[in-house]
């Protein structure tokens, strides 16, 4: 079921005196998905996520969901709700008060707002902790906590500002299971800020990468992944190699390059790096032109025929695997 409505950012702009934050981006999300914003630290994903919340004002441009311009609405009234970092509960309310929190200050009676509120922890699975304060739950129910709390203003858009940092590496796993459950279940739009690209490809309907104050590239997740289209997404999405040869710059993952006998592939060079890492084998090749490039070798495959640091070997590979990048 999809409730939400398209958001449109046109020309979207931030400057802070003279740094650019962002910098003119385009980009229409669609009613119901879930995308991620994801890039390197400093490249603008937070000041995005502001403007469009509404706690940042745009330099420049617009921001415009279900058709209305609200780039200068207050937060409570564009629709969108967002959830932060570090949840920014209420510590001297309980649980249930900090969900009902924004209902009591939009005059809502008491036990019509405890209803609500209920219902939302009934969504989160938080309703035998109602009466809780924040200090008396871990992490991960701070976090339900938090969403319950984002969702009970009925948002189309659903802000997420790094919702699984302060999560430990299991938790943040099945947390992020639950959000995209959450998000299918309520069919609104989830705007995700994230620097992790294994929580994006986990998450996203569409990644948006963004680089320097600009989207670099935007789509399915499958298709960043494959088919990156510059240097910084092929090298920032992991798992590829950028192999420069006579007839420009090429992609590959890692896991379609093979090794062969020494002169017997498309490139020559020397084993730098042995790692171990678990189901295969990562190996480290610096091959003509001081190029390091990567191959990723199934475990029983690499110990059939194990290789010593310094080793010689060639590099091959199959030339549909090969995709232009620009550098
Ligand atoms: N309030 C501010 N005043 C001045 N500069 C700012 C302000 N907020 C952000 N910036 C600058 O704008 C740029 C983008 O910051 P932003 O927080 O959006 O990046 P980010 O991609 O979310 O990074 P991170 O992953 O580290 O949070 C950075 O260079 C940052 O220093």
């Amino acid at each position: 079921m999809t409730t939400g409505q398209d958001l449109e950012l046109v020309s979207l702009t931030k400057r802070y005196g003279e740094a650019l934050a962002v910098n003119r981006i385009d980009h229409h999300f669609r009613a119901g998905s879930y995308a991620c914003l994801l890039g390197p630290s400093g490249c603008g994903k937070s000041t995005t996520l502001r403007m469009i919340a509404g706690h940042e004002a745009p330099t420049d441009g617009s921001i415009v969901l279900g058709g209305s311009d609200v780039s200068w609405m207050p937060p409570a009234r564009r629709g969108t709700a967002m959830m932060f970092q570090n949840y920014a509960l209420f510590p001297h309310l309980t649980v249930i008060d900090n969900v009902a929190f924004s209902l009591k200050m939009k005059g809502v009676e008491a036990t019509v707002r405890r209803k609500k509120a209920s219902a939302m922890l009934d969504l989160v699975d938080m309703v035998r902790y109602a009466d809780r304060r924040p200090d008396q739950l871990s992490g991960g129910q701070q976090q339900r906590v938090a969403l319950a709390r984002a969702l009970i203003t009925n948002p189309q858009v659903l802000l997420l500002d790094e919702p699984l940092s302060a999560l430990d590496p299991f938790l943040r796993i099945r947390m992020r299971a639950e959000l995209k459950r959450l998000q299918r279940e309520l069919g609104i739009t989830f705007i995700h800020v994230t620097h992790s690209q294994d929580e994006a490809l986990a998450l996203s309907d569409e990644i948006v990468v963004m680089n320097n104050a600009v989207i670099e590239q935007a789509g399915p997740a499958r298709n960043v992944f494959n088919r990156p289209r510059t240097e910084f997404v092929a090298r920032f999405m992991g798992g590829h190699n950028v192999i420069a040869l006579p007839q420009g710059h090429f992609a590959i993952r890692s896991d379609r390059v093979s090794l062969t006998a020494a002169t017997q592939g498309r490139l020559d060079g020397q084993v730098t790096g042995v790692e171990y890492q678990g189901g295969h084998v990562l190996l480290t090749v610096r091959a003509a032109g001081d190029q390091e490039i990567a191959a990723i070798v199934p475990e029983d495959a690499y110990f059939d025929k194990p290789m010593q640091q310094g080793a010689d070997v060639g590099l091959s590979w199959d030339d549909s695997a090969l995709h232009p990048v620009a550098v």
